[in-house]
């Protein structure tokens, strides 16, 4: 029986647009409804309408007898009505509970304004500006003032007991994991796939207002409000879809970290996990969370709770086998408000579907740091101090940037003087970077004798940076320094140099309070040592055993015999791309995904964007020395980086120095285990560290067609038919698939070819044959001849001494500067697009030319119909796993953020072996000293059964959830 709810003695009567955050609950009494009191009463057809209470039985209150009154509505009628389907006349203007029945004016712009019932959705907040959102009972959502509603008089404890069956099932669920809601996070101008009346169409999001969304139906020109919670929202759809698959499916692989980034990631309408403020945010990792989280089912108790993360990226999308998802979602939607209107009885009506701070004050020549001088620099050379000043930069609340003092070795400056350069250009300082280890590496040059200018050149007011060389020559640019290392065969590499000009070198970062301090967690291990600090309390981290390189356990064959390893024979330290037969692989791959890119790879040893094909460095068989434009994770950690405690993540790591967009930061090592050890190990130590090597899952999922949601966004406003066309250009893909992506028949026929020339004829055991397989297997597409690889004869430097001199002559002159803003985000995805888009093998697995929302069996028997490279790998079905949680090395401090700086890249070091290979981690962007270095973990919430991880990666696009 509907009793006065006990949140109605919980309601607190207020000004409701005062209100920011829940109030305390008060005990309050609402008014007893009387004879002669006007209230709002339901009528028919679910409007309700006023009227006037005439009698109320029982007349004394009795226990187990249900309220009701009698109510003469105006103009006429009279009916009997329960407590639940009676509401007070006058707005109750105070702030109302979550979950609350109201009566609402529902707001037509075709059509009177009419009372209907509902359930608070959302408590005013300023989020909302200050409203009160409303989802009524027969689907349709709206925000409403405080004025607008009026509280029913009472509701059953169970409040979706008193709403229609097709409702009720939403609104319980709502309620249930309420306050925190998944909600697809959308921007103007993105397009979704949105159902509407049992049909996936094209729509594009014209406005958003808080957890609503206005979209434009391309094919009605319709517009429509929908809640971004809604699964109507394709991505919510599918993103539920998956978790409950998982769920039923009794997903043992647990979570696994998914270490790529996908490219469309950025492009693509992201689901969030919204909670609001003051409500319980507390981390949880099992169903204990809050009582809105359902207690594990038997069958999820029984299935494995490990959770890893994935080297690969792309989400698990499989689901449950009917092919069914079946949620207790419903649509909720505000009513149309142009083009074609639907007035609230006509939803029905079908529809044809679509057819388808601080200023730089660094000098030139600025000297290096005194506190470890290299002494052979220094007695050869005179000593000069650098003019730099020592300021704060900024402060924060764990440390600052200051501006450290570089004491270089005396090195006397020359006055330039036209000549040829040559190795004699060269200070005797040109041994190697090796001796200013642990040093700031984009410092080195400096302490060897070069400068960075930060350049104004007049009439322009555009500021550059110039190096200038130890013989005075100043080099504008990377190609110039480049050429200019080669000829004069300095040991200086590439990488050491920068022309970002927010980028500063002699800028480091230092904590102000620290209860903990250890100087090297790798004890030595690594080029530079890892400090560890904790500014929040006097905890130490976990002992872990540290290792710079990952190592296999029983069960792992990894294979890292070199013979097995195609190399080159460069002489130019792989300078040309074109010719270095392990770079070419590298270029080669990308035709797996899309057309080959002739640049793919390392730019003068940094990666701007994350490859889905891989990098394929060179090895110790090749020619070229440590110098080699293509070895860059092989020479592991180059920087100096700090762990530290954080306030709600546990351990992370930040970076001391300015980090360069593009630069490798280190790589994800730990202990390599089978899938099944790692699902052993993970339940019982944990699953935090533990990482998923999918590289080949993610390359494939890449072939699948991940580019055609991109490519579905390219909404035109005359497009009527976008499913139609993506469909068609997929089917013809489809053909090309099979000529140039080398499908399973051609991948054994090369099996069974012969091995590379220069290969070795070590006797074929199962592991080399493995090795082989794999080496093969990457190079299915390459034809690069590996012994032929012509050698690359040294030119002078092409750069003219007029030139240089006209340079000097232009007084460049020496600023102070601000770092500009950074690179804007949007053109960093736009890259990302470049580089992986254009895919040719867009197989429609998400659109579909059908109308009916995509049956993800489909997806699934799509990916039967061709045959997964790693069947080619006899009995390993199973991605390895590397598990960091003992042993391992810095990256396994890295935390997520939802806006991450530092991307994931698969790279083949030691072995071409598809399945391990290493996992690296590069700068996304220019990173300033003190940052924290967070990557994406790629998580799918729901993919662990019933754990739930909050994200507290405080980004203002953080999507709520990591699992
Ligand atoms: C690979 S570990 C990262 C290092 C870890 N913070 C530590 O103290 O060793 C992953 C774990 O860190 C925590 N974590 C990482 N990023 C987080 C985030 N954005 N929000 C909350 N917890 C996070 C989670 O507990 C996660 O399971």
């Amino acid at each position: 029986m509907p009793t006065l709810i006990s949140s109605l003695q919980n309601q607190q009567p207020t000004d409701a647009t005062q209100l920011q955050r829940p109030i305390a609950p008060q005990p309050v009494r609402w008014p007893e409804l009387k004879v002669q009191d006007k209230v709002l009463g339901k009528k028919f057809n679910d409007v309700w309408y006023y009227g006037t209470i005439l009698d109320i039985y029982p007349a004394v209150p009795e226990e187990n007898q249900e309220w009701k009154c009698k109510v003469k509505f105006d103009g006429k009628g009279m009916k009997t009505l329960p407590g639940r389907l009676v509401a007070y006349k006058d707005p109750i203007n105070c702030f109302l509970r979550v979950g609350t029945r109201i009566v609402a004016l529902y707001r037509e712009d075709d059509a009177p304004s009419t009372f209907y019932a509902g359930v608070i959705a959302e408590a005013p907040s300023i989020k909302n500006n200050r409203r009160f959102l409303v989802f009524f009972d027969d689907g349709y959502a709206q925000y409403c003032d405080a004025k607008e509603l009026h509280k029913v008089y009472m509701q059953s404890e169970n409040v979706w007991e008193d709403i229609n069956i097709e409702t009720s099932a939403f609104i319980k669920e709502y309620l249930r994991i309420y306050p925190e809601r998944p909600m697809v996070r959308l921007s103007k101008g993105q397009v979704v796939r949105t159902e509407w009346n049992g049909k996936w169409w094209t729509a594009k999001v014209v406005e958003t207002d808080a957890s609503l969304v206005k979209m434009y139906f391309q094919a009605d020109k319709r517009v429509e409000w929908i809640y971004r919670g809604s699964t109507r929202l394709e991505p919510l759809f599918k993103a539920l879809a998956n978790a409950d698959a998982i769920k039923a499916a009794g997903s043992a692989r647990g979570r696994r970290h998914n270490l790529t980034m996908r490219p469309s990631d950025a492009l693509r309408p992201s689901v969030e996990y919204t909670r609001s403020a003051g409500e319980d945010d507390s981390s949880s990792s099992n169903s204990a969370k809050s009582k809105y989280v359902a207690k594990p089912s038997e069958a999820n108790k029984k299935k494995s709770n490990v959770a890893k993360k994935s080297t690969g990226g792309a989400n698990n999308s499989e689901l449950s086998k009917s092919g069914q998802w079946e949620a207790p979602w419903i649509r909720y939607q505000r009513k149309a408000t142009s083009g074609v209107q639907k007035s609230r009885n006509a939803d029905s009506a079908s529809q044809e579907p679509d057819k388808a701070s601080s200023k730089d004050k660094s000098q030139p020549g600025q000297t290096t740091d005194s506190s470890r001088p290299t002494k052979d620099i220094a007695s050869i050379l005179q000593e000069r101090l650098a003019t730099a000043e020592v300021e704060y930069d900024e402060e924060s609340a764990t440390g600052e940037r200051k501006e450290v003092r570089l004491e270089a070795p005396g090195i006397p400056r020359r006055v330039f003087k036209p000549h040829r350069c040559s190795p004699v250009c060269l200070y005797d300082t040109n041994d190697g970077s090796d001796k200013f280890k642990g040093r700031s590496s984009l410092t080195i040059p400096l302490l060897c004798g070069w400068e960075r200018q930060v350049c104004k050149t007049r009439p322009t007011t555009k500021r550059h940076i110039v190096y200038r060389a130890p013989c005075g020559r100043r080099l504008r640019n990377i190609e110039e320094v480049d050429q200019y290392l080669l000829v004069t065969n300095s040991d200086l590499t590439i990488d050491l140099f920068c022309f970002d000009q927010q980028l500063h070198v002699n800028i480091e970062f230092v904590p102000v309070k620290t209860f903990c301090d250890i100087k090297d967690l790798s004890y030595g291990k690594e080029h530079y040592p890892i400090s560890c600090v904790n500014g929040i309390d006097r905890h130490y981290p976990d002992y872990v055993e540290y290792s710079d390189h990952r190592i296999p356990s029983n069960g792992v064959q990894l294979n890292l015999d070199p013979d097995f390893l195609v190399c080159c024979d460069c002489t130019d330290n792989c300078r040309d791309k074109s010719k270095c037969a392990c770079q070419q692989m590298t270029i080669q791959n990308t035709s797996w995904i899309g057309e080959i890119d002739p640049e793919a790879g390392y730019h003068y040893k940094r990666l701007p964007e994350p490859l889905f094909t891989g990098i394929v460095e060179c090895n110790v068989r090749c020619k070229c020395d440590k110098r080699c434009h293509n070895r860059v994770a092989q020479h592991g950690l180059r920087m100096r980086l700090q762990v530290f405690k954080t306030e709600k993540k546990g351990w992370g790591l930040r970076c001391l120095d300015d980090i360069a967009k593009g630069s490798f930061i280190c790589i994800y090592a730990g202990q390599l285990l089978t899938d099944r050890g790692a699902n052993e190990d993970g339940k019982q130590y944990g699953d935090e560290y533990l990482a998923e090597l999918d590289f080949i899952e993610v390359v494939e999922r890449q072939k699948e067609g991940y580019e055609s949601d991109v490519e579905g966004m390219e909404f035109s406003e005359d497009e009527s038919d976008v499913n139609y066309k993506v469909s068609k250009d997929s089917a013809d893909d489809d053909s090309d698939y099979t000529q140039k992506s080398s499908p399973p028949e051609a991948s054994k026929r090369k099996l069974r070819g012969s091995r590379r020339k220069g290969q070795t004829t070590t006797e074929d055991t199962d592991d080399n044959k493995q090795g082989v397989k794999s080496a093969q297997l990457l190079n299915r597409q390459s034809n690069v001849a590996t012994d032929t690889a012509p050698s690359v004869v040294s030119e002078a430097i092409s750069i003219s001494d007029e030139e240089d001199e006209e340079e000097d002559a232009g007084a460049a002159t020496v600023k102070t500067i601000k770092p500009p803003p950074e690179v804007p985000k949007e053109k960093l995805k736009a890259r990302a697009r470049k580089s992986t888009g254009g895919s040719r093998f867009n197989l429609s697995t998400t659109f579909k030319t059908s109308h009916e929302p995509v049956s993800e069996m489909d997806v699934i028997n799509e990916k039967k119909e061709r045959a997964p490279t790693r069947s080619f790998f006899n009995d390993d079905t199973e991605c390895y796993i590397m598990d960091a949680k003992s042993m391992g090395n810095l990256g396994r401090y890295l935390n997520h953020s939802c806006t991450p700086n530092v991307f994931v890249q698969n790279i083949f070091v030691d072995t071409h072996d598809l399945r391990f290979p290493w996992v690296a981690f590069f700068a996304g962007q220019y990173i300033r000293a003190g940052t924290e270095l967070t990557w994406d973990y790629n998580y799918e919430v729901g993919s662990v059964p019933d754990k739930v991880l909050y994200c507290y990666c405080g980004s203002s696009m953080c999507r709520g959830r990591l699992l």
